[in-house]
């Protein structure tokens, strides 16, 4: 089977891990993620009566490649924050998105809203080490993973008291992630695999996501219009990260976005 992007971009994550872990062994990790400040709640923040906003810091992209230099991540976050976020996510992946871990290490401290490690996590190092660096929340993308391992990696984020966000992109990931009753799942309409965006692929999702469950409606969200949409259609929060870093006043884009009306599912 030929490779995909999502396949290129987790051997690169593999490859920058394996350093990491010589450098800095697993239970030095743990010992670090067991005494980091506690993870700050998520989901009360994502379904209020407006539109949550998760706002990302996001250098570049493989599919549109340096989109902002970003030399200040924390300012940027402030700025999100002040607007009205109720989260912020940060790219840590470094060789396609330019992120780091001191970039989540920066936010974090920068903001008092929750903050997602925003990587591709398919080791259990990465969580203790997203814990170790303050990560609230941590993606679970489901075409990147097994079944076992999205178990698996579910409930050690759980256990590190940090909040999942179950990420998919169609119908049998859907079904695949309700084997683990995601209590936040985010509907990407960016193909991993092949970087094709679907606006409709929320949509014709949504009608299968059972009540209660957070959705979050991420990628390819460019103008408040899109966001209504969303709402519209029962989105409790979006996910934006291109159409900030590029916009000239990311504070009254996010504010913009913060005040859309949510709609009860
Ligand atoms: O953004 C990409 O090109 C990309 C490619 C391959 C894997 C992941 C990718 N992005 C990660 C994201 O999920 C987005 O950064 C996030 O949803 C925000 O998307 P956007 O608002 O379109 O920048």
């Amino acid at each position: 089977m030929s490779s995909t992007v999502l396949d290129s971009i987790i051997a690169g994550v593999r490859a920058d891990l394996a350093a990491r872990v010589s450098a800095r062994p697993l239970a030095n990790v743990v010992a670090a993620a067991a005494s980091a400040p506690p993870p700050r709640p998520v989901l009360p923040r994502l379904s209020g009566p407006t539109l949550g906003v998760i706002s990302e810091v996001k250098r570049a992209s493989p599919s549109k490649g340096d989109l902002a230099a970003i030399p200040e991540p924390a300012a940027l976050a402030a700025t999100y924050a002040a607007a009205g976020a109720a989260a912020v996510s940060v790219l840590t992946e470094e060789r396609r998105f330019r992120g780091s871990l001191a970039d989540l290490d920066a936010v974090r401290e920068a903001v008092d809203i929750p903050v997602l490690r925003k990587d591709f996590m398919v080791d259990d190092y990465q969580f203790y080490e997203a814990r170790a660096h303050g990560a609230d929340l941590v993606l679970l993308i489901v075409a990147a993973l097994s079944d076992a391992q999205l178990r698996h990696f579910h409930s050690l984020a759980t256990d590190l008291g940090m909040t999942a966000l179950v990420e998919v992109h169609d119908a049998a990931e859907i079904e695949r992630a309700q084997a683990i009753d995601p209590a936040l799942l985010g509907v990407n309409a960016r193909n991993l695999k092949t970087l094709d965006v679907d606006p409709d692929a929320f949509g014709a999702l949504v009608g299968t996501i059972p009540a209660g469950v957070v959705t979050v409606a991420e990628s390819g969200i460019r103008h408040a219009d899109d966001a209504r949409r969303y709402a519209r259609e029962g989105a409790d929060a979006v996910l934006v990260g291109e159409a900030l870093v590029t916009h000239g006043d990311p504070g009254a884009a996010v504010a913009e976005f913060a005040a859309i009306p949510g709609t009860q599912r």
